[in-house]
């Protein structure tokens, strides 16, 4: 049955998020690893086996970056429900993701999650909000990361005058993640295979969207099949950056961003191009198996590695 939609600007932007509160241990950041693919290929890469075991105890365990994405998700206990907001769920995508590092995450923590609404267009065909997190450590009061989440709700548009759509940002346009392919070869290039199960495994990470576990959701939302996580596929690509540029260090990422272009079928091989401008990683990834691109952005870097 479709699902009437409507957005009424003022109430949504007028909106104060309540603060959340949000713990993690070791094992929750050693299934995260695993559900964007840490130790795929080799359960003894020395590049990953750290974000999944360490001969010291888990206490040690490094944690990915892109893990803080998962706050976006943590900070909204009743997901994208907001007042003045109705939209078919069904036809929620995640269309962007940007993520400041300001600290190498700790294997374990109690985080406080303060959110506002950074962004709201609207654009005809769809409504895109853009909801941000500042996430800090309880213990220290330490800002560890920002995340600005996009959500693309298909069918939702069309709330304000064609002429003049209704658009509001809070922050810088150089922070938006259209780019574009450089011409020249890639600097590096790694292929990964994500398994068919990838999406089921992911989820334990505390997406439970049914999109990317359910048939019959899915097949309603317009896919064949379920379809991976988008903060999946981009753990993909920023484990093969950390690995081919970074050498393995995940703590040279300062800041991340990446746009979904195209979803993924869990099983597809994932392929990511990297091109090095200065401490700017560009990066692409294509699914293999349809030569199509599904994901574009960009990683700054504090430094670069010494042997490269
Ligand atoms: C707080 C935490 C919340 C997080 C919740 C996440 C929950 C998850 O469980 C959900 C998921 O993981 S879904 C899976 C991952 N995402 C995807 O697979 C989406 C892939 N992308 C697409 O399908 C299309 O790009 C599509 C459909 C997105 C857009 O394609 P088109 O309809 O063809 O759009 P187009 O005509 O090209 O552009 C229209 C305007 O929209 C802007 N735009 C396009 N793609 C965008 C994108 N990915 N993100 C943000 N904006 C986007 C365009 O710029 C254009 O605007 P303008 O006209 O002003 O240029």
């Amino acid at each position: 049955m479709a699902v009437s939609s409507s957005c009424n600007p003022q109430l949504l932007l007028s909106h104060k998020f309540p603060e959340t509160t949000y713990t993690y241990t070791e094992r929750d950041v050693a299934v995260y690893a695993l559900g964007v693919g840490a130790c795929g290929r080799n359960a003894v890469d020395t590049d990953e086996l750290k974000y999944a075991y360490h001969e010291n105890g888990q206490q040690f365990i490094k944690v990915l970056p892109t893990f803080s994405a998962l706050f976006s998700l943590e900070s909204l206990p009743d997901g994208v429900d907001l007042p003045g907001l109705t939209f078919d769920p069904r036809l929620l995508l995640h269309g962007q993701q940007y993520i400041e590092v300001h600290k190498p995450l700790p294997s374990k923590a109690t985080i406080q999650n303060k959110v506002s609404l950074a962004g709201l267009h609207d654009k005809g065909k769809a409504v895109i909000l853009e909801i941000e997190t500042r996430s800090y450590e309880k213990e220290s009061g330490e800002l560890l990361s920002m995340n600005r989440a996009t959500v693309f709700l298909r069918g939702a548009g069309g709330f304000s005058d064609p002429s003049q759509p209704f658009t509001y940002s809070n922050y810088p346009a150089n922070q938006a993640s259209a780019m574009k392919i450089p011409e020249s070869v890639p600097f590096a290039v790694f292929e990964d295979c994500t398994q068919s199960s990838q999406a089921l495994l992911y989820r334990l990470s505390g997406d439970y969207n049914p999109l990317h576990s359910d048939p019959m959701f899915a097949k309603l939302a317009g896919f064949s099949r379920p379809i991976l996580h988008g903060l999946c596929t981009l753990g993909f690509a920023v484990r093969a950056i950390i690995k081919c540029i970074c050498k393995g260090d995940p703590d040279m990422i300062k800041n991340i961003s990446g746009r979904f272009l195209l979803h993924v079928y869990p099983g597809e091989t994932l392929v990511t191009e990297m091109w090095l401008k200065g401490l700017r990683v560009i990066y692409q990834v294509k699914a293999k198996e349809r030569n199509r691109a599904v994901l574009l952005g960009y990683v700054h870097l504090h430094r670069l590695a010494s042997s490269l």
